[in-house]
């Protein structure tokens, strides 16, 4: 390939790709437009620092780092060099996406000392969203409540979402389409064409859908509730809805939805009739405000490898037109359409790949630098 045409310009860097997720950390190495390796671990924070610590010493070093963070704030544009200013920012933000800021911040400062002469760089979740309308991203309270942290909605998962709705694209040109991400967090964002006008995450990734280990939304005064007449501590209540609720809270044992389908008690299975439920409900919003819908796209670890949760979630959606192949469903854990040929809507597993969605944007961006 000449230079001219190279699709990557600056491909014979060795890069580093970093997606630390609630769940999950995601890591892949590339060079010369080649993946040299892709991995995925699931642990504690202290398991993933220290993977991530090992990971790094067992690599060459890479002249460059990606990392997405979830909580950028304002930033609208990406990639952003890391600077003091950048971990000023990504530490600003951190008690709003109390699950991730502080983990990637972790992540950064190893390969930082490890690896001084590379160029750091990071992505933003909600840079997808911050163009999104006022109707949508305004909450029903008076403004100016918090000029350090402004209380609008941001929205999360943006590269997640950016990543299927590119996947999808590449299958046809629908126009009214819902990506739903489901891993350790969920969210939906609906597009018309090639713009987000709405998603369920909000000012922080709590908001929306339950999730394994997040209530997602709930009444406010439920958390006032427990302050004033429960005298529950602030700590208690950031642990709670974060790190206790959602699937995890109502089975009272675990937030992984393997575990949920082996267990057999009356808890297991409300958790999982609930989650389908908030997840059809959302859907059903979707649909209205995107007045129809042409395709929806399902991607996360929870997403593509649960056809029975796919099941329980569209099933019953058929009078929006959304109609699965029960069989076609069953089988796919890969990308592929799961819906019947007379489906109007058209419904694709679409697995997320936010590493590699954030190695094409930093590509494109360095060859609009040059
Ligand atoms: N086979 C599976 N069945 C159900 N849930 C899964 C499966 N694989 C992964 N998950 C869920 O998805 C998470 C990992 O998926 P991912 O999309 O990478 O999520 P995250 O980025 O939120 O960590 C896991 O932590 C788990 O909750
Ligand atoms: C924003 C968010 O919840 O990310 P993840 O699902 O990767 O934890
Ligand atoms: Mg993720």
């Amino acid at each position: 390939m000449s230079e001219e045409s190279e699709p990557y310009p600056l491909s014979s860097q060795r890069i580093l790709v970093c997606n630390a997720g609630s769940g999950s950390l995601e890591m892949m190495v590339t060079q010369n437009a080649t993946e040299r390796d892709h991995c995925q671990f699931e642990g504690t924070p202290s398991q993933v620092k220290e993977y991530f610590a090992d990971y790094i010493l067992s690599i060459q070093p890479c002249d460059a780092v990606l990392f997405r963070i979830v909580h950028l704030g304002e930033v609208k544009s990406h990639p952003v060099e890391v600077t003091s200013d950048t971990l000023a920012t990504i530490a600003h933000w951190a008690p709003l996406a109390p699950l991730h800021n502080d983990i990637a911040l972790n992540l950064i400062n190893i390969t930082m000392q490890q690896w001084q002469h590379a160029k750091h760089y990071v992505f933003g979740d909600s840079v997808l969203f911050c163009e999104l309308p006022n109707k949508a991203r305004q909450y029903f309270l008076p403004t100016n409540l918090s000029p350090r942290w402004p209380i609008r909605k941001y929205g999360f998962h943006g590269i997640a979402h950016q990543s299927q709705w590119n996947t999808l694209r590449q299958q046809s040109a629908y126009s009214k389409v819902i990506t739903v991400h489901l891993g350790g967090g969920g969210s939906l964002t609906a597009w018309k064409d090639d713009r987000v006008i709405d998603t369920t995450m909000g000012f922080t990734p709590t908001e929306g859908i339950p999730m394994t280990t997040r209530s997602g939304s709930l009444d406010p005064n439920i958390i006032l509730h427990l302050l004033e007449k429960e005298q529950l501590p602030l700590d208690t209540l950031k642990q709670l809805v974060n790190g206790e609720a959602g699937l995890a809270g109502v089975s009272n044992t675990s937030g992984d939805y393997r575990d949920l389908k082996q267990e057999s008690t009356p808890e297991a299975k409300l958790a999982i009739d609930m989650y389908t439920h908030e997840l059809a409900k959302a859907i059903g919003a979707f649909v209205a405000i995107l007045g129809g819908i042409d395709a929806i796209a399902i991607g996360g670890g929870l997403g593509v490898n649960q056809p029975d949760l796919r099941q329980r979630a569209l099933g019953g959606l058929a009078h929006f037109g959304i109609q699965l192949d029960q069989a076609k469903n069953a089988n796919t854990t890969a990308l592929g359409a799961i819906h019947d040929s007379h489906s109007p809507c058209a419904v694709w597993v679409t697995p997320t790949r936010e590493c590699e969605e954030m190695l094409r944007q930093f590509h494109l961006s360095e060859k609009e630098r040059q």
